[in-house]
């Protein structure tokens, strides 16, 4: 199997704030699309910002594409279309001035794919960028990252803030985009009914450590959540329950095995799971 993305063993801290990455390791098959979720503060922009070399890691090795990124390797990073949250362009630049300079930069720019995309989000070429709202300046972000023809991209976040007609745009846009066997997408997300429908796995990222990762329909159609009472709860085996948590009139059971654990445990009801659910119970519950 090909691996866009492989991250192996990373830790990176943070002397000011006490924050520490510990021992993150991830892996992208090319062609799949890796949903990244956690709570603020979790870890996800320092991962992503040492995937990107633009902090320094304290160990561990990151390989995009096969290949170790140096400060020096601009090859490389034509490969590689990013998309922070944060997306700051020159606000005197409008979105036809912007595509001059990205030519500039890009030896893979691709004017027409640029100005289908612009097109297709409705982004007038010729108005300052300064007077975009941010659903159109994500959208700009968007188009730009994926007009050079990267090979993996890189999202933070990308479509937070935008609306729900708008973000199924950019889903279609993002699955044609990993049609093509040697493409891949690392995509970090608070919109987790957004990385329902595209995501090929999920990585739950929590104070800094990789809690999970797992195909997305294994999430769905396998894993579950049991609702049990305090009677039931005791009577469940602790390998076969993967967090829990207690509420006032039931305990929640996240399971690995939806339909085999409501065969050995008859009577209890087992729910299925959305990834908000399971992060939850990984975060807030006990195991
Ligand atoms: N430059 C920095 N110096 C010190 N601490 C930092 C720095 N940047 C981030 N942190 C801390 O590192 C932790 C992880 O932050 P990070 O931005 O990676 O989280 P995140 O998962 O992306 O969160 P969010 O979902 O809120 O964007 C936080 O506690 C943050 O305060």
């Amino acid at each position: 199997m090909n691996l866009s993305l492989e991250i192996t063993g990373l830790t990176k801290s943070y002397a000011d704030s006490g924050f520490m990455l510990d021992n993150v390791s991830l892996a992208i098959p090319s062609g799949t699309i890796m949903g990244f979720v956690g709570e603020n503060g979790a870890g996800k922009t320092t991962t992503i910002k040492s995937i990107l070399n633009t902090v320094q890691i304290d160990s561990g090795t990151i390989r995009l594409l096969g290949k170790e990124m140096t400060d020096r390797d601009t090859a490389l990073r034509e490969d590689i279309g990013v998309v922070l949250d944060s997306a700051n362009f020159s606000a005197i630049l409008t979105p036809g001035k912007l595509a001059k300079v990205m030519r500039g930069i890009y030896r893979q720019w691709d004017q027409e794919l640029y100005v289908r995309l612009t097109d297709k989000f409705a982004l007038p070429m010729n108005r300052k960028i300064k007077e975009f709202s941010r659903g159109m300046t994500m959208k700009l972000a968007i188009a730009a990252a994926m007009s050079h023809h990267p090979k993996l991209l890189i999202l933070d976040e990308a479509t937070s803030g935008l609306d729900p007609i708008t973000r199924e745009e950019i889903l279609e846009v993002f699955l044609e985009f990993v049609e093509d066997e040697h493409h891949a997408i690392l995509m970090s997300s608070h919109i987790t009914s957004d990385l329902e429908k595209i995501a090929d796995y999920i990585t739950f990222i929590h104070q800094g450590k990789i809690i999970l990762t797992a195909m997305k329909d294994e999430l769905i159609y396998d894993y579950g959540v049991a609702r049990c009472t305090s009677d039931q709860f005791r009577r469940i085996a602790e390998g076969d329950r993967l967090a829990y948590r207690v509420k006032e009139h039931q305990t929640d059971v996240l399971v690995k095995d939806r339909r085999g654990f409501g065969q050995q445990y008859s009577g209890i009801m087992v729910d299925q799971v959305s990834i908000d659910e399971i992060l939850l119970l990984l975060v807030k519950g006990e195991n």
